[in-house]
């Protein structure tokens, strides 16, 4: 089995190119594929799959037949997402640089619906993120790192918890905590959700983010595109706004117009390689990590 690792902003997948459907790509071998130590080592995985394969993904999206690839994306913990926009850019370029597609707009069929991924043939890639679903601002309490913040909720296709944390130094952000999971109101999001932790506002923003199914990582991009749009809502702004995202692995920007929000950074390729036949059976049996508890 082929895979390809890749990054966007250090928010790291492995791509699993599956054009025709027939890989089996349980939770297992999802977790066995992210482990860091033992596996590959990601954030999440992408499937690349033919949507004509993949009728089910489909089912409750509007105009599947727009798009030809399907981007099954799991998170590290083998859970289902229904957008990552980081991981959109990453399959974006592999596509191209694959010669699956040529460099241009390549419309994708994500678990939040069909999304466009604008890939030259090199450099940073720009992904049309669909249209935000913005809450009211700081109506929400979380507690990230024992500390108490209010969250503007923000839908990017998938949730998001934004905590503004005005009294916050660059030095303090950096310092937080975020070993653990943040403490959410289980009403408010049924299903988890991401948390972003943001700095300075409306014009430009820092931010780090704990997402649901993986931890703290390094970018995150419907994250990214949460925070611009949670912070001009704010700011009493609408879209028409272009906003600088710092994360901690690099720089985006996102660029909210009147009909969706695009996301514009940096996608690439790692390296190429092969699971061995032993590993992936392994895996798929759930037995690794190797290092199982009681093994030594
Ligand atoms: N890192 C991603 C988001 C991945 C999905 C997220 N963890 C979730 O469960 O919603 C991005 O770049 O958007």
């Amino acid at each position: 089995m082929r895979f390809v690792k890749g990054h966007g902003t250090g928010n790291d997948f492995v791509i699993v190119p599956d054009p025709d459907g027939d890989l089996d790509l349980t939770p297992e071998l999802v977790r066995a594929l992210c482990d860091r130590r033992t596996g590959v080592g990601a954030d999440g995985v992408l499937r690349m799959v033919l949507a004509a394969a993949e009728p089910r993904a489909a089912e409750p999206l509007a105009r599947p037949g727009a798009a030809r690839w399907f981007m099954d994306y799991r998170n590290a913990d083998g859970s289902l997402a229904e957008m990552c926009g980081n991981g959109l850019r990453v399959f974006g370029r592999y596509l191209v640089d694959a010669g699956y597609e040529r460099p241009g707009l390549i419309p994708v069929l994500t678990r939040a619906g069909v999304r466009g991924a604008d890939v030259p043939a090199e450099g940073e890639v720009t992904v049309e993120m669909g249209p935000p679903s913005v809450g009211s601002p700081d109506a929400v309490a979380v507690t990230v790192a024992g500390r108490a913040f209010r969250a503007t909720q923000v839908s990017m296709g998938n949730p998001h918890a934004v905590c503004f944390a005005d009294g916050l130094s660059p030095a303090d952000l950096a310092a937080l905590d975020l070993t653990r999971p943040p403490d959410v109101p289980s009403d408010v999001f049924p299903d988890g959700v991401n948390v972003e932790i943001v700095i300075g506002a409306p014009d430009a923003v820092a931010m780090r983010v704990y997402e649901r199914g993986v931890g703290e990582t390094l970018s995150c991009g419907t994250g990214a595109c949460a925070v611009a749009v949670a912070s001009a809502t704010r700011a009493g702004r609408g879209p028409g706004v272009a906003v600088p995202v710092a994360v901690p692995g690099g720089l985006l920007t996102v660029l909210w117009d009147d009909d969706q929000v695009r996301l514009r950074g940096p996608a690439v390729l790692v390296s190429d390689g092969l699971l061995r036949p032993d590993w992936l059976a392994a895996a798929r049996r759930g037995s690794e990590p190797a290092l199982a508890a009681g093994s030594f």
